[in-house]
């Protein structure tokens, strides 16, 4: 916030400790759980109390008024077909003549009879028409024809038995009537029109087509019975299922009216912007609005971008009603906004425990924006802790941009007993840092309110902590990818860095003929945390960490891979929800003591004795580069080796001596255009490759020629060039270390084969 003329003595709060931000997630979504606990609690004590069913007990839901709203709404029951399903008659599914299949037993003996020739010559399979049904007319209309037929005429008729009904495609199959015959399977014959009885229309098969119809005709065939497509009880809409395009049909085709279709209801979240510099611009403004706008004239001023910008953000998460609370200045001080903000989290006048005034009461979830950092006027936390009695959960995030985000909670004892909790998210003003940290914090926080938490799953008598461990395990979060990015990036020296990326994908060989496709991300121009600009055209979010903590320094190196959080959606699968995500398993092995050690390579490079130039550091940067970003992976050793006659005993000399002391994976690399670039493959690198092989194999103390061949067609998927050498894989030093040979050619598809496994061996085998 900026200083005022009479600014009052600063406070100086102590700094809250800087948490890692999957650290922060987990936080929020355990007191979002617990807020949804002490919710049930009341409700559960409400739905004993009235004697009703528990249906309503996990969450609060509504009715809607239009079809259209219940788009993207969640289900608070499980909707079935009520009988008979769908469809609701025997329904053809052709254009043509219903028959009876009882008819055909007779006609398909006579058939079977006859001779070939007189199959083919004067056999005739007829029906007399006695009906029609078209899709839409009632069962009843094709009762009259056919009962017509039976009751009055052609009683004493032997030659016509047969009858059919001409029936359109959806068209109700009249009773007795099991099969549907299609209109071009058959031909009029002595039709000569108009409703004469004694000159009844005829159909018959197609000669040609008899024996087929004969054959393939059952009972039921082009007819879709009653409840086929949907049985009765079966669910149509689950309890907890997001309502989309699909469920309209559903619910139109077994008759579900709206007042028969209950949804959660939606968490009211309240968007404050606070700040002396802060213009309100009205989204309706002309031009001239804009210009004579007094406060627009003042120096200093800035248009307050936080509130269009999260309040359109929260409409797009769709899973909740956003609701826009104004500016606070500072000037109002600190005591009368945090009155004015216990009311719009309690409005007086609204019984809190009472659910049917839904409309008037408090909102749920609360996000500030600005007064965090260490100004003097930065005076939320005060709002929030000393004039609320809320608790602050955490004060500063380990991120750029957001370091100042807080989060806190405000709970009130209602008349009850129980406890009501408000959620609220003192985002930072910079308006890059705020987007950014509403998408980390709150949506994950909103779409746990909205879905629930599914307390069926557990038993009746769950207690808190496993109520919240549940909630909190399957909570959905941001979709991940990995993604390499398109150019060198200086780390931040401090923070780990969520940049905002575009993504591009494109397609590259994986193994064998196998088709693959890779992300690429470019960032979106200078990350300035106050420059709105990089939020544009962003895809995602990508996760990288800050300098000193990768093995190439302070800059990660164009086609490293990192995370990347897409902005899409959050996820909906369950094996990518919290507890599954990396962005939280980066957080838990970094805080495990015993996590996995740095993969430590050692890099050899067998060099013809003619080369004078080897850069093995370029290979080292791609070795590094290869292994991703976020694999530990550090080189501590490099050692170039000459191919002439002692390297025979050269090689397993280094191997097995102190140039390789502390080594988890040596890496024998075999370049084949090292220092010309101008053979690929020259014969000189073609022998070494061989040589190589034939001089380690002897020294290996166990073979992994399984693994060696995961490196060869890796290799040889990257360039079939690579086909051509040997690979080896194995372990030496008495099984303390992975020795893997290759050549440069096909280096990344070799290391991209196993360089999971390579991780795991490294970190259960060789510590
Ligand atoms: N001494 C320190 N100063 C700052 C620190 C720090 O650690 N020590 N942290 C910096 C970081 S990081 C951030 S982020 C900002 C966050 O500051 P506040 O949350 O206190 O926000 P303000 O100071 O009120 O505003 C920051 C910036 O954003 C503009 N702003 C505020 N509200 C809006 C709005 N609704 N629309 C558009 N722009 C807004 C405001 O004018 C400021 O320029 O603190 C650093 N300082
Ligand atoms: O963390 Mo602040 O959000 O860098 O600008």
């Amino acid at each position: 916030m900026a200083m005022g003329p009479s600014s009052p003595p600063p406070v100086i709060s102590p700094q809250l400790p800087m948490i890692p931000v999957p650290q922060a997630i987990e936080i929020v979504l355990t007191e979002t759980a617990r807020a949804l606990w002490y919710d049930r609690q009341r409700r559960t004590l409400k739905a004993h109390y009235h004697d009703c069913n528990d249906n309503k007990i996990s969450t609060s839901s509504e009715t809607l008024p239009t079809h259209q709203q219940l788009l993207g709404r969640i289900s608070a029951r499980d909707i079935t077909a009520p009988s008979p399903g769908y469809p609701d008659h025997n329904s053809s599914i052709m254009d043509g003549y219903a028959i009876k299949t009882s008819d055909l037993i007779i006609a398909r003996e006579m058939y079977d009879r006859m001779d070939h020739d007189d199959k083919n010559d004067t056999y005739q399979l007829d029906f007399v028409i006695v009906g029609k049904v078209y899709a839409g007319d009632d069962e009843d209309d094709a009762h009259d024809d056919v009962h017509d037929y039976q009751n009055n005429s052609f009683t004493d008729s032997n030659l016509y038995h047969r009858t059919a009904v001409y029936v359109t495609t959806g068209a109700v199959v009249p009773p007795s009537y099991d099969a549907v015959i299609p209109i071009e399977d058959t031909e009029l014959i002595s039709r000569k029109g108009g409703d004469d009885k004694n000159d009844p229309r005829r159909m018959q098969i197609i000669p040609s087509k008899i024996k087929s119809i004969l054959q393939s005709t059952k009972p039921w065939t082009w007819i879709r019975p009653i409840g086929c497509d949907i049985s009765p009880g079966s669910v149509v809409l689950s309890k907890g299922e997001k309502i989309q395009p699909v469920h309209m049909a559903l619910m139109a085709q077994v008759g579900i009216g709206l007042d028969e279709v209950h949804v959660n209801r939606l968490p009211r979240v309240g968007v404050l912007s606070t700040g002396n510099e802060l213009v309100f611009t009205p989204y309706n403004n002309s031009r001239s609005d804009r210009i004579t706008h007094p406060q627009a004239q003042s120096r200093g001023k800035i248009p307050d971008a936080n509130r269009p910008l999260l309040l359109s953000q929260l409409s797009i998460y769709g899973n909740c009603i956003p609701m826009d609370l104004g500016i606070a200045t500072d000037d109002d001080g600190y005591e009368n906004i945090s009155r004015r903000l216990i009311n719009v989290l309690w409005p007086e006048n609204v019984d809190d425990d009472d659910d049917d005034d839904y409309e008037n009461g408090g909102i749920d979830v609360l996000i500030t924006t600005g007064g965090v950092s260490m100004g003097e006027k930065d005076i939320m936390e005060l709002v929030f802790a000393e004039g609320m009695g809320g608790k602050v959960h955490f004060g500063r995030l380990n991120m750029k941009p957001g370091k100042p985000t807080t989060f806190i909670t405000v709970d009130k004892v209602l008349g009850n007993g129980h406890i009501s909790r408000k959620l609220v998210f003192a985002l930072p003003g910079n308006p890059v840092s705020a987007s950014v940290c509403s998408e980390l914090l709150v949506r994950p926080c909103l779409d746990m309110l909205h879905t629930g938490i599914d307390a069926e799953l557990l038993s009746e008598n769950v207690v808190q902590n496993a109520f919240i461990e549940h909630g909190v395990n399957n909570a959905r979060v941001h979709e991940e990818i990995k993604a390499a990015i398109t150019s060198d990036i200086e780390l931040d020296p401090g923070r780990p860095e969520y940049r905002r990326v575009a993504l591009s994908r494109m397609s590259c060989n994986g193994d064998g003929d196998e088709h693959q496709y890779k992300y690429h991300a470019s960032c979106i121009g200078v990350q300035r945390s106050s420059r709105v600009l990089s939020l544009r055209g962003a895809d995602g979010l990508m996760i990288l960490p800050s300098a000193g903590t990768l093995a190439c320094g302070n800059i990660a190196r164009k086609g490293m891979e990192f995370p990347v959080l897409l902005y899409s959606q959050l996820s909906m699968s369950s094996n990518t929800c919290f507890k599954d995500s990396f962005h939280r398993e980066m957080w838990r092995s970094s805080q495990d003591e015993n996590a996995r050690e740095t993969v430590a390579l050692g890099v050899l490079v067998v060099c013809n004795s003619n080369e004078e130039v080897v850069d093995l550091s370029s290979f080292c940067t791609t070795l590094v580069t290869l292994f991703g970003g976020d694999t530990k992976v550090t080189v501590v050793k490099r050692v170039l080796c000459k191919v002439d006659k002692s390297l025979e005993q050269q090689l397993p000399d280094i191997i097995n001596g102190p140039q390789m002391d502390g080594v988890n994976v040596m890496i024998v690399l075999v370049p084949t255009n090292a220092s010309a670039n101008e053979k690929i493959c020259s014969s000189v690198s073609f022998k070494a490759g061989l040589e190589v092989a034939h001089i380690l194999r002897p020294i290996l103390s166990k073979n992994a020629p399984a693994l060696a061949l995961r490196v060869r067609s890796g290799a040889a998927s990257h360039d079939p060039m690579a086909a051509l050498f040997e690979n080896i894989v194995g372990t030496v030093r008495d099984n303390s270390s992975l020795l893997v040979t290759c050549t440069d050619v096909g280096l990344a598809g070799a290391v991209n084969s196993v360089k999971g496994l390579i991780d795991h061996l490294v970190s259960y085998a060789f510590e």
